[in-house]
């Protein structure tokens, strides 16, 4: 169909622009959306359904409530326009449609198209529209018969779709006898809800060329589809009452509806990109080729090609610069029933999003058509060399990761080899390496005993964990120790400032007494001690690339017997540091004031008792009873109030004047004479004026000094438990390192098989989700062997709640669980008869583990009589099942804490108890006090933890 195009443009296609002589001219342009609202038809009147929805103006539609939801606002949406129950199609084509469908005649490509739920009036609509639409363009034709011609299949134009007809319309007639036809073949099937439901889409395109001459000697030729889309209703199975092949079809019209939603969802968030129309058709693999079109033609808006489709070559096609040059108007079909509120409600949320979707309409110039089409058909051997450019750049892209690849495995090869010449003066080339890989837990023979016999499935589970741990041992180990050395060294240098920021401290008390005297000498030397401990002179630095080179070239078991050989080192940091605590704590009760003095006999009771607290719970003792007793001196550099108080320091009297108010006691307010306090000049009456300014000045002396010393100890004292807390990491590391070698050491004595352990190399790290899977399994695993091997229900309390599952628990878990395998395997070999004796008294035998943990026991009954209330108590009592009328409740209720290990809630609850009597909190004070009781654990006696020289000595390094 050809028509012949006024001169001038048609002057009620108000929005479409005008073409322009030099080119074609395009503007962005919204979907025009309009809501059609039919009335209740036949079955919806019989079966008495609301009326649910109301056009109140001619752009507003709004959701009619119920008499049951009068309090709820109406929902309201606003369209282009809206056509309530009353509004003839004519109407609806003359104010709504039809400036897009005339579009065609400037040469603009116009869809319209009918979306809503099945039954709704689409094809109602729709075959209305297009009987207007195409009186109008024969009404045009009729009125401007110049220049008429006509084609079928244009070859621009690529092939039709399959089965897809075109036909050139002679007249309007012939036109409508088309279309007749077209509609006779469409599927119609009867549901439910519609006794002739559309079971397919369906689209009329039109294609319209007209010419606009511009002068006497310039005719312009346009080219533009006109195209009716009339899709199939969405439907709900348990409305239609579909099944089988209308249930079939059913679900195909939704899914390609689905599609064409979230394409103009996704078109409404401005991701005009065509891979995302890629994907929207890659994903739907069984939409059909005709839905895809149709999406093309009615939400793009592109200028169709129709090729004998296959969705590969629609691939094809939409890879290919889009011409987005369309007007589309949606004409969205409601019922107004209230059965159908939420299909209606959905399809006015589909046509809100589409109201946000831009067209960019755009004259088509035949010419300008021509050539574009020319330029995108694809000539087949443009495509060919497309496609071996494309391949050849893949190939290149495959080459490059080829090479890297490889370069890679190069690095691992060499890296390997040096691991290799490390083991060689050990005998153990890398066959130790390999070995360790796959090591399965030979460590413990199988255990005596009914309870460490729970051991296998532990073992079993070890094995997985040096896979992860060991895998690069042991050139890992050498890495770890460079990394521990550079630590230690840190840490020696971080705690000789320590005390010397102590000493100063010190010094600057200048109180000259002997216990001060000796403490001090004392720090000195334990700051020389410390200075002593210097690791070995570093070779490398750690972390560089270069470290690693050297490392390599060095013997594992040479660098582990020096690092051994250096004294302990952590070993003596720790004693070092516990010192400088003592030393804190002694020099802070060196300096009593004689009203301490004098009641010394209770006050060295308190002492002690407070020492033994502080054993107990080292970090607890900053408690406000021994505050008086804090050094009084503002001097320290830490101390913000020093120059404020230097002025005083004249004032201070001779040290060894018994009436120095230095050497006075802290006097407290009330012990203080009134008369002094009030006037100040008392004691001019009874002294020199010197005793008279001292006695003022002091007493706000001694305040501030006790504040100020006070905070200088509690920093200090922070600063002291912050080293502590980094050794007890260190001992973690350093035991972790021991177990790896003692791994090495047994793979050796077993002499693995390292072929057959290659595959499990290739286990390295686990993603977060494996993670956390293992760390459920390994903390299942401590648990149970903390209950086999009877380990401090303290030590279990701090380390459940402290490991949580971080990533950064992965070493912790790991140490702790091969330190309980390792012990675990030690008490059984060992059992009751013939404890280990390590040479510092302590002794590991399971009698001893059972007996500690049963004074823990008691420690702990003692205190829930302090640190509970006796209605605390009880509802424990109730809740563990304690007889409140039996005797030793507090010791049958303790006894009854942390003895189910395959009981999570035991687990969980006993740790919460152990944890308030013990004084633990949650969070970072958590983490303090965990390292904390690797220094100073409630008894001396502590068989559960083995330290490094424990099990140094145990491996004979
Ligand atoms: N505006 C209207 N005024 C009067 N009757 C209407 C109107 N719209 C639709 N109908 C009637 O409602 C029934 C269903 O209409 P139609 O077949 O057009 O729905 P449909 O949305 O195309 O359904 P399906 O998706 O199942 O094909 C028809 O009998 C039709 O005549």
């Amino acid at each position: 169909m050809t028509v012949k195009n006024p001169s001038t443009p048609v002057s009620k296609i108000e929005r479409t622009p005008v073409s322009t002589p030099g080119g074609p001219k395009s503007r962005e342009e919204k979907i025009v959306v309009t809501v059609r609202l039919r009335p209740l038809n036949k079955r919806e009147q019989v079966a008495k359904d609301q009326v649910a929805w109301e056009c109140i103006d001619d752009h507003t539609i709004v959701h009619k409530p119920q008499a049951h939801e009068r309090a709820i606002q109406p929902a309201s949406f606003a369209f282009d326009r809206v056509f309530g129950p009353a509004s003839i199609t004519e109407t609806v084509y003359e104010e709504g449609v039809k400036n897009v469908a005339l579009s065609a005649l400037m040469g603009i490509n116009a869809t319209i198209f009918a979306y809503g739920q099945t039954s709704s009036g689409k094809t109602y609509t729709m075959r209305g529209i297009t009987e207007k639409a195409v009186n109008d363009i024969y009404k045009h034709i009729m009125n401007n018969l110049d220049e008429i011609s006509s084609f079928l299949d244009d070859p621009e134009k690529g092939t039709v779709v399959e089965k897809l007809v075109e036909e050139t319309a002679n007249d309007d007639q012939h036109l409508r006898h088309l279309i007749s036809i077209c509609e006779a073949q469409r599927q119609v099937g009867e549901t439910a809800l519609n006794d002739t439901s559309s079971r397919s889409h369906q689209i009329i395109r039109l294609t319209v060329e007209s010419t606009l001459r511009e002068s006497l000697d310039c005719v312009r030729s346009f080219v533009a589809s006109l195209n009716f889309v009339d899709l199939a209703g969405s439907e709900r199975a348990s409305q239609t009452n579909a099944d089988g092949a209308r249930l079939r079809e059913g679900c195909h019209i939704n899914l390609s509806l689905m599609t064409l939603t979230t394409v103009i969802r996704k078109l409404r968030c401005q991701s005009l990109s065509h891979g995302l129309y890629e994907n929207s058709f890659t994903q739907k693999t069984d939409i059909s080729p005709f839905i895809c079109e149709l999406l093309l033609i009615a939400v793009l808006g592109n200028e169709v090609v129709i090729y004998p489709i296959e969705i590969q070559s629609l691939h094809a096609y939409c890879s290919t610069p889009l011409v987005e040059n369309a007007r589309t108007a949606i004409i969205c079909t409601l019922s107004p029933a209230l059965s159908h509120v939420e299909q209606s409600r959905n399809t006015l949320f589909f046509a809100t999003r589409a109201k946000e979707v831009t067209n960019n309409a755009q004259v088509n110039m035949k010419e300008v058509a021509r050539l574009e089409a020319v330029l995108r058909t694809p000539d087949p051997s443009n495509e060919k060399d497309q496609k071996i450019q494309q391949m050849e750049m893949e190939i290149e892209e495959l080459r490059r990761q080829r090479d890297l690849a490889k370069s890679q495995a190069d690095e691992l090869r060499q890296k390997l080899e040096g691991e290799q010449q490390v083991l060689k003066p050990c005998e153990l080339p890398s066959q130790v390496a390999k070995k360790c890989l796959s090591f399965s837990g030979t460590l413990s023979p199988k255990p005596d005993g009914k309870e460490l016999g729970q051991g296998n499935r532990t073992r079993n589970t070890m094995g997985r964990q040096t896979l992860r741990q060991s895998s690069t041992a042991p050139f890992t180990l050498m890495h770890e120790i460079r990394k521990l050395e550079h630590l230690q060294e840190q840490l020696g240098e971080e705690a000789n400032r320590a005390l010397e920021v102590l000493q100063k401290e010190v010094a600057c008390h200048r109180l000259g007494n002997q216990d001060a005297a000796e403490t001090i000498a004392k720090l000195q030397a334990e700051i020389r001690d410390m200075r002593a401990i210097r690791p070995a002179p570093k070779e490398v630095e750690v972390g560089s690339v270069v470290a690693v080179n050297k490392s390599v070239s060095a013997n594992l078991k040479e660098e582990i017997t020096r690092l051994h050989s250096q004294g302990s080192t952590i070993a003596d940091l720790e004693e070092q540091l516990e010192n400088v605590q003592k030393s804190i704590d002694k020099l802070v009760m060196s300096l009593p004031n004689k009203y301490d003095q004098q009641s010394s006999n209770e006050a060295d009771l308190k002492v002690k008792n407070q020492s033994k607290m502080k054993k107990l719970l080292p970090l607890g003792s900053s408690n406000s009873s021994n505050r008086k007793n804090f050094i009084r001196s503002p001097c320290s550099p830490l101390s913000s109030s020093r120059q404020v108080l230097e002025p005083d320091i004249e004032n201070r009297a001779p040290e060894n004047d018994d009436t120095v108010p230095c050497e006075t006691p802290l006097v407290s307010e009330r012990d203080t004479p009134t008369k002094s306090e009030g006037g100040g000049d008392v004691s001019s009456k009874e002294g020199t004026p010197y005793r008279r300014s001292s006695s003022v000045n002091m007493r706000k002396m001694q305040k501030m000094f006790q504040n100020a010393a006070e905070e200088n100890v509690r920093s200090i004292r922070a600063y002291v438990t912050e080293l502590k807390e980094r050794v007890a990491k260190l001992q973690y590391q350093k035991q972790l390192l021991v177990c790896q070698v003692l791994e090495l050491e047994a793979n050796e004595a077993a002499g693995h098989n390292i072929e057959n352990d290659d595959n499990t190399a290739e286990i390295q790290e686990e993603s977060p989700a494996s993670w956390r899977v293992t760390f459920r399994e390994e903390r299942q695993q401590i648990i149970e062997l903390w209950h086999v091997c009877h380990v401090s229900i303290i030590h279990r309390t701090q380390f459940y709640l402290l490991f949580k599952g971080d990533p950064a628990d992965q070493i912790y878990m790991e140490v702790e669980l091969r330190r309980l395998n390792w012990l675990q395997q030690h008490l059984a070999e060992l059992g009751n008869a013939s404890p280990a004796h390590f040479g510092d008294e302590r002794t590991i035998s399971l009698s001893s583990s059972i007996r500690a943990l049963k004074r823990e026991r008691e420690f702990l009954a003692k205190r829930l009589a302090t640190h509970l209330t006796a209605e605390e108590r009880y509802s424990l009592y109730i809740k563990w099942e304690v007889p409140l009328d039996g005797k030793q409740r507090r010791i049958q209720f303790i006894n009854k804490l942390w003895t189910n290990p395959h009981d999570a809630q035991n687990v969980q609850e006993s740790a919460e108890v152990v944890a308030k009597l013990v004084g633990f909190c949650e969070g970072g004070n958590m983490s303090r006090e965990m390292f904390e009781l690797n220094f100073a654990l409630p008894s001396d006696k502590r068989p559960w933890i083995m330290g490094w020289n424990q099990i140094s000595n145990l491996l004979h390094l």
